[in-house]
């Protein structure tokens, strides 16, 4: 690429993730970025004013960087080199369903999304490059402990993008860092984006041991415990010598488990307090990933016949109505 190419990135989705990955993606004046966002009037609204009106809606869109805002994703992805997905993995499906293989042709493709594809057992990225027919080196995950709403204040964030392939995630952590974002490379795909998954799950259980009355001591503990959990399980489907104290798997975990902007521990404290699962959903306005994931982790954990204690007991109380109080119970006998 000469100096002057711009890099042709099609971002999907219309949610808080996807409109951070905009924002960070125009900081850097290299890039062309064409959006594609679900609603027709929302897409209006953000080629008129600027603004997605739905989420994070203090952020200015740049229209030297963002050329090009459509519902129609063939249009959008036609001129692109990346294609990033930001849409919650229960609705990938349905929302690449007008796309087929000729559309993704020669396209690297970035996931942002942190959930498994419904009913398939599988990763956004296995998914896509099974669907589309693309290699698998042409795949990469954002990854890292990363809230949107922090993105929107331009607070100090530090991202991971992972790939089979290092020179993709390479290319693409250049593209992605700015004055403040630290993106890095690292080369362990599947096992990054298997931990951002499980994570959410795990923040659902801090949200209702919160909820129960229990404390800090307590999540402490919890959190350990679950750093346990997901190594067991990420090393049956994917071994590798892998330190989960790498920013993109205990600091993802431990910014969704604390943090007050984390969709899924709000979720889980509501259920903790005593909502149904019905009602946790109605109240929030934004989608808390780990309450599909809990049944797709639920699936793979059985497959792999591995005990998962805590996951699986988010999983009873989210799906099979337990009582959060007496898996609560047998959960705090079993942690050490
Ligand atoms: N938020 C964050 O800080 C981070 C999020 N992620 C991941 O990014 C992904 C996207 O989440 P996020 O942006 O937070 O989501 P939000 O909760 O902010 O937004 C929800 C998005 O889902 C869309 N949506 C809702 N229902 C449907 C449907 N039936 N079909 C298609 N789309 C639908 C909404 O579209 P509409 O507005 O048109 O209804 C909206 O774009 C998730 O996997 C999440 O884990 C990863 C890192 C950070
Ligand atoms: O996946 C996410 C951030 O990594 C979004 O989930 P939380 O808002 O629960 O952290």
């Amino acid at each position: 690429m000469n100096s002057t190419q711009k890099q042709e990135i099609a971002v999907l989705g219309s949610g808080s993730w996807a409109t951070a990955i905009v924002k960070i993606l125009s900081e850097n004046e290299q890039v062309a970025i064409h959006w594609w966002v679900r609603n027709p009037e929302t897409a209006e609204h953000i080629r008129t004013y600027r603004h997605n009106p739905n989420y994070l809606s203090d952020v200015e869109i740049n229209p030297a960087r963002v050329v090009h805002v459509s519902s129609s994703l063939p249009e959008v992805l036609a001129p692109a080199r990346w294609v990033v997905v930001a849409i919650p993995a229960a609705f990938v499906k349905e929302a690449l369903s007008s796309t087929t293989a000729k559309h993704w042709l020669s396209k690297k493709v970035v996931s942002g999304v942190k959930g498994v594809i419904p009913e398939e057992h599988l990763l956004v990225t296995q998914w896509i490059s099974r669907e589309f027919e693309l290699a698998e080196e042409n795949m990469a995950v954002i990854a890292g402990p990363c809230h949107a709403e922090e993105i929107a204040l331009e607070r100090q964030s530090y991202l991971t993008i992972a790939s089979l392939n290092l020179a993709i995630s390479e290319e693409f952590a250049r593209l992605m860092s700015c004055r403040y974002v630290k993106a890095s490379p690292f080369d362990d795909l599947y096992g990054v984006e298997y931990c951002a998954i499980m994570k959410n799950i795990i923040a659902i259980a801090c949200g209702i041991a919160h909820g129960l009355g229990f404390g800090d001591n307590f999540q402490a503990v919890l959190v350990a415990n679950a750093l346990r959990e997901m190594k067991a399980l990420i090393d049956a489907i994917y071994p590798l010598h892998r330190e989960l104290t790498h920013t993109s798997y205990l600091g993802d975990l431990l910014v969704t488990a604390y943090s007050q902007f984390s969709r899924n521990r709000t979720f889980g404290n509501m259920i903790g307090r005593g909502y149904s699962v019905k009602s946790a959903q109605m109240e929030m306005k934004m989608i808390a990933e780990g309450y599909y994931a809990a049944k797709g982790i639920h699936e793979i954990s059985c497959h792999y016949g591995v005990h998962c204690p805590i996951m699986e007991g988010v999983y009873r109380i989210l799906y099979e109505a337990a009582p959060a109080k007496k898996i609560f119970d047998k959960i705090r006998e079993s942690m050490y």
